[in-house]
């Protein structure tokens, strides 16, 4: 019999008010730590199936459609709404998500985001198409999430377990489009950010950040921000860097970088390769950590380096760097944190009593 219900809706606008960072964290870590594990390793342990995920080119060099699809399978979540009892139940989701990547989009008239996604969930029972969520804000949250995380757990911890509560830091931006955005506001926010260092190609942007998170209701005062005129001024001095461009050349020099080391790149952005932002001679003494091996085997050939380590075995492990320790978080971006995050925001909506369809 085929479903007689068409699949629920669920609009940008409806997502972004159930997004929140204790929500979309715990949802992100669940997938990395999820993706350690393969299919049927240990028994009700999480685990993912996660194919590697296909890149279709469309008219335009930069313009580009992702499909990326996961099933993950005995996670748990706790704060999606499923409190009490139900946040001790497994959950299992089977999502894909489609997304296209056109990086001229900003310089349309009007604007429009570069990236621009829908996510579609599954009935575990029939496999039929129960809900298609919109998926921009979820791929720009969740992949600030993964650099949180990094930040927390190949950065923070090397100084003890509440160093990220504790320990102050200098905190570089390159790039201030969308990622870069929710980036500088989401470091300051989960962290203590002394120093901000903004910087971005087309200078009016950096500068127009700089203001907006001024002005923002509850921006930590204590954070002196900088707008920058070269990356390079932006990483000098600085603990933790996050690059999200779509630049073909690196931006990210070991000769920048503090000299006695102690760094933490979260290189996010995807130019030529997922690793262009960043020059070979820091991928030379770093130590490189992935959200997916699999992954990197396919979408980082030729990278300087050798990989170290999953971050989700970091998180299991506590298998923390050194202290001195140049560490780079290469951000791929997994389905599976798609597929945990679309669906905490799916029992959150549910357990609101939201109709869905709104
Ligand atoms: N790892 C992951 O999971 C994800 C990665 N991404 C990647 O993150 C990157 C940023 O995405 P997003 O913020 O949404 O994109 P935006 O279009 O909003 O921002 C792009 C930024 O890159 C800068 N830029 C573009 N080309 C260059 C260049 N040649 N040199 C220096 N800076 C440049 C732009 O500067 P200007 O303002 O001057 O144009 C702008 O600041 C992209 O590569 C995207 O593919 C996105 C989603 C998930
Ligand atoms: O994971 C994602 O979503 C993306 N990753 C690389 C660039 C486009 C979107």
């Amino acid at each position: 019999m085929s479903n007689p219900l068409a699949p629920f809706y669920y609009s940008e606008e409806t997502v972004r008010r159930f997004l929140n960072w204790p929500l979309v964290i715990e949802a992100v870590e669940s997938a990395l730590r999820a993706v350690v594990a393969m299919s049927g390793s240990t028994p009700n342990e999480p685990f993912v199936n996660q194919p590697v995920r296909s890149f279709t080119s469309s008219r335009e060099p930069g313009q580009v459609l992702l499909t990326m699809p996961a099933f993950v399978g005995n996670y748990k979540l706790t704060s999606a709404g499923s409190g009490g009892d139900a946040a001790n139940i497994p959950r299992s989701t089977l999502a894909c998500k489609l997304v296209t990547s056109f990086s001229s989009n900003p310089q349309r008239e009007p604007p429009l985001p570069s990236i621009n996604a829908n996510i579609l969930l599954f009935s575990l029972e029939t496999g039929e198409l129960t809900t298609i969520m919109a998926g921009t804000d979820i791929t720009t949250w969740r992949t600030v999430a993964a650099s949180l995380v990094a930040t927390k757990h190949l950065y923070f911890r090397r100084f003890g377990p509440r160093a990220e509560r504790e320990r102050e830091i200098t905190v570089a931006i390159i790039g201030c489009g969308v990622q870069g955005q929710m980036h500088a506001s989401a470091f300051c926010s989960q962290f203590k950010v002394k120093q901000l260092n903004l910087y971005n190609r087309t200078i009016a942007k950096a500068q127009r950040l700089s203001e907006q998170l001024q002005q923002t209701p509850g921006f930590a005062s204590q954070t002196k921000i900088t707008v920058c005129n070269s990356p390079g001024e932006a990483v000098q001095g600085s603990d933790v860097i996050c690059v999200a461009t779509y630049s073909k050349e690196p931006l990210v020099y070991a000769a920048d970088l503090r000299p006695a080391g102690c760094v933490h790149i979260n290189a996010v952005g995807a130019g030529e390769t997922h690793y262009s932002e960043v020059a070979d001679n820091v991928y030379g003494l770093a130590q490189i950590y992935v959200d997916s091996n699999a992954n990197a085997q396919s979408e980082l050939i030729g990278l300087a380096a050798p990989i170290t380590a999953e971050l989700g075995s970091v998180i299991k492990h506590g298998t923390y760097p050194a202290e001195s320790a140049v560490t780079i978080f290469q951000s791929m971006g997994m389905a599976s944190e798609d597929a945990c995050v679309a669906q905490a925001v799916q029992d959150a909506i549910l357990s609101s009593g939201r109709l869905p369809n709104v």
